[in-house]
């Protein structure tokens, strides 16, 4: 809803009311026009103020809205109303105003905000595009190349840099509202001819052509295959070309292509679900709003290879004062000298300052004495790991609480070498650590809850999104992967090549496909975990050349290692690279040469595969992996899942993660195409669709927001 009143005598005040951000959903559009229609017949009003209450303008349109059946007075006639009338109208913006409450703001004559406060048009995001007039009023009023990056980008800007635009009037440090109030009561009576942004012109621009169809490279290279963005551009330039009532129109149409589309549906699961993984909870009943989490103030990291380098950043940048520990002199000098250097890179991009003496460089682990948190990111070797953290457990204060960067390792058995088990957790970084988005952070069967919703908290405080999940081999992200990356090798053996696999994924959206990623991240990384495991064994012939422990193996991967093709680091891998830390894949005919011989080899008869049966075999194996982690309660939801895979592993954003994705092919489909790939390759068992996922089937295949229950049922069935 929204509250009306008469303040200083003559100024109608508008607050809009809805907690937390005042969407506007459809009882605060009707307090809108109601209020709108009162302040306009009331003669002793003679000037209008629009703000939001608690500090926030508005966060635009109510989200939750959007899937439902719209009711209430609609925005875009809403915004004509403000703009045609005869009182001043003016935008008081504190907190956001954001998506509709930006393009409720444009339809006010004045725009006077806090400079704390962020502005934006973030429909894109959703899938959308600001189709309240946003896309026709904003290049109007700062100009078609600024308006297109906001609109395409859907960034958030500062109040001082809207005002350097053009979209703000005035920037204040004081009460907002007071000064609307005040600049409110100053322009009374003044004309408002000049004020109406439908009525402006877009400037003119000499080359309107190419700047557009640069726009669109941009977008379409952005994010493959997304829609919005490339909606958003063709609305700008309805804006730049057309009056601005056909522009309006082609806006209304533009958006008609994007409400009901896949993608704004998965955009705006994925906007939720993110919010969704801050509100984690384990099998053990510890919970994000029951469990404490400890200050932090002090942090030590151990071990500065790449991870470690990346984790001092990460949290020098969140402001902590650190302890980077390297035993190895060498290391450590190397250290020294990059993490500097990467903290002033960030510094530059992110306009931010670093206290450069926050961290403090050491020899020796005795150095972390008091601190209250430690990360081991030492090489991830169990021994290497044991040893440190049966020193941690001797060297820290009782109180400290101890992280293992592991990506796989077990978190229980690491704990167990220490007096505190309850006080380790795993905090699964991924590189490059301080600008990567997910964090696993891994609770192990004692691990506290303070300890958990103390890493929960710290990975926030570093712009992580963090995904509270259990212990487990690979832990969520990982063990999906392997699935993943089995089905591609499997389909090389079957006549794919790596450009096919590539190819298919790529233009299903991921910036990578799985061969070209595996270069990039060094197919000996794997390599050494087979080998760790036993599996990898090339010497083996015959039939067991591709079993292992009774299912099927394909040492593909192995023999490429054994050849030195450990991927970009050493020019060669699935692909060829100019030479070695090359980053332009080429196709490699020794790569396809090898495959020839090794299908004949093992008696493989190559046949053709298609996208589809790539897209099936890697993306269905995958998601029943993920139905497995379910199942087994190692994560809580479909939303950290599809969080974990969207944020550490490059699942295309707009199909909303892959448990989204599986609802939204159908699950009943997903069973079919997996029993149906299962009776083709039976020694493969992960292929078997996975008990809860045939739950789900069973009971009507529910919505994903309803997965939980069936999940909870199962939970405590047992
Ligand atoms: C920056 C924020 C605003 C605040 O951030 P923060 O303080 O960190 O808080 P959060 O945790 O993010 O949020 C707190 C809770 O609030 C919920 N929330 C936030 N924003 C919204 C919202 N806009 N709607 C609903 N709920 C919202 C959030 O989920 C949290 O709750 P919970 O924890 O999840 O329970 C930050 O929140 C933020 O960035 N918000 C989103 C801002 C945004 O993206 N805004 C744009 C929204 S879209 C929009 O505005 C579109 C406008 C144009 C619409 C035009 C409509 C025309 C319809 C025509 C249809 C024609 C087609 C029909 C065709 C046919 O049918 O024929």
């Amino acid at each position: 809803m929204a509250q009306y009143r008469r303040v200083s005598g003559s100024v109608g005040l508008i607050t809009l009311q809805n907690p937390p951000v005042n969407a506007l959903s459809a009882s605060v559009r009707q307090g809108i026009v109601d209020s709108v229609k009162r302040a306009l017949g009331d003669q002793k009003v003679k000037s209008v103020v629009i703000c939001g209450q608690n500090g926030v303008f508005c966060g635009g349109a109510d989200i939750r809205e959007f899937g439902r059946q719209m009711s209430g007075p609609p925005l875009v006639p809403m915004i004509h109303d403000i703009e045609a009338a005869n009182k001043p109208v003016v935008a008081a913006i504190e907190g956001s105003a954001l998506g509709g409450g930006l393009e409720l703001a444009l339809g006010c004559h004045y725009r006077i905000s806090h400079s704390k406060a962020k502005l934006g048009l973030p429909e894109v995001t959703l899938g959308l595009l600001p189709a309240a007039g946003g896309t026709q009023r904003l290049p109007r009023l700062i100009g078609v190349p600024a308006a297109l990056n906001l609109i395409t980008t859907g960034r958030h800007v500062t109040a001082a840099e809207a005002l350097q635009l053009g979209i703000l009037d005035h920037v204040t440090e004081h009460n907002t509202v007071d000064v609307a109030v005040k600049f409110a009561l100053s322009v009374t009576g003044e004309s408002l001819d000049g004020r109406r942004i439908s009525s402006f012109s877009c400037a003119p621009l000499s080359d309107l052509d190419s700047l557009f169809e640069e726009a669109m490279l941009k977008v379409r290279g952005a994010a493959r295959g997304a829609i919005a963005p490339v909606a958003c551009v063709q609305a700008v330039r309805a804006a730049a070309t057309l009056p601005y009532a056909q522009g309006m129109e082609r806006e209304k149409e533009l958006m008609a292509t994007l409400f009901h589309s896949g993608q704004a549906r998965a955009l705006q699961y994925f906007f939720f679900a993110q919010r969704a993984v801050g509100r984690w909870s384990t099998p053990s009943g510890a919970r994000w709003d029951t469990s404490q989490p400890r200050p932090v103030r002090k942090a030590a990291v151990i071990g500065l290879g790449t991870m470690g380098r990346g984790i001092t950043v990460a949290l020098a940048q969140a402001g902590l004062s650190v302890v980077a520990v390297e035993t190895h002199a060498k290391q450590l000098m190397e250290a020294k000298k990059a993490v500097p250097s990467m903290l002033k890179r960030g510094a530059v991009r992110g306009g931010t300052t670093i206290e450069p003496d926050s961290i403090t460089y050491s020899e020796t682990v005795q150095a972390v004495a008091d601190v209250d948190l430690v990360i081991e990111a030492v090489f991830e070797d169990m021994a290497l790991k044991e040893k440190v953290f049966q020193q941690l457990s001797i060297v820290c204060k009782p109180d400290t609480l101890l992280c293992t960067n592991t990506s796989s390792l077990d978190v229980d058995h690491l704990a167990s070498q220490t007096r505190h088990p309850e006080l380790v957790v795993g905090m699964h970084f991924f590189a490059p650590a301080h600008v990567m988005k997910l964090l696993e952070v891994v609770y192990g069967r004692r691990s506290s809850p303070a300890a958990v919703a103390t890493a929960m908290q710290l990975g926030k405080k570093m712009g992580k999104v963090s995904v509270a999940v259990g212990n487990c081999r690979g832990f969520a992200g990982n063990r999906m992967l392997k699935r993943y990356l089995e089905q591609a090798f499997f389909l090389l053996e079957e006549g794919a090549t790596p450009e096919l696999v590539d190819r298919a994924l790529e233009e299903f959206g991921f910036p990578m496909g799985v061969f070209r990623m595996s270069d990039l991240s060094g197919l000996d990384v794997g390599w050494r975990v087979r080998k760790a495991d036993g599996l990898a064994d090339t010497s083996l012939t015959g039939t067991s050349a591709r079993v292992r422990q009774g299912c099927r193996y394909s040492p593909l991967g192995d023999l490429l290692c054994e050849h030195g093709r450990f991927g970009q680091k050493t020019g060669r891998g699935w692909y060829q690279y100019d030479k070695p830390g090359g980053r332009v894949a080429k196709s490699d005919p020794w790569l396809h040469n090898f495959l020839d011989e090794y299908r004949a080899r093992h008696g493989l008869v190559p046949r053709c595969i298609d996208q589809q049966e790539v897209l099936e075999r890697c993306l269905f194996v995958l998601i029943n992996e993920g139905f497995q982690i379910l199942e087994e309660g190692i994560a809580a939801g479909p939303e950290d899942i599809d969080a974990i895979y969207v944020f550490g592993y490059g699942w295309p954003r707009h199909r909303g993660g892959p448990m989204f994705y599986a609802d939204m092919v159908g699950l009943e489909r997903v069973v079919e195409r997996l029993e149906r790939y299962h009776q083709a390759h039976p020694n493969v068992p992960y292929l078997q669709p996975s008990g809860l996922l045939r739950r789900l089937v069973a009971n009507g295949s529910p919505p994903i927001h309803k997965w939980r229950n069936v999940i909870k049922n199962r939970n405590s069935q047992l």
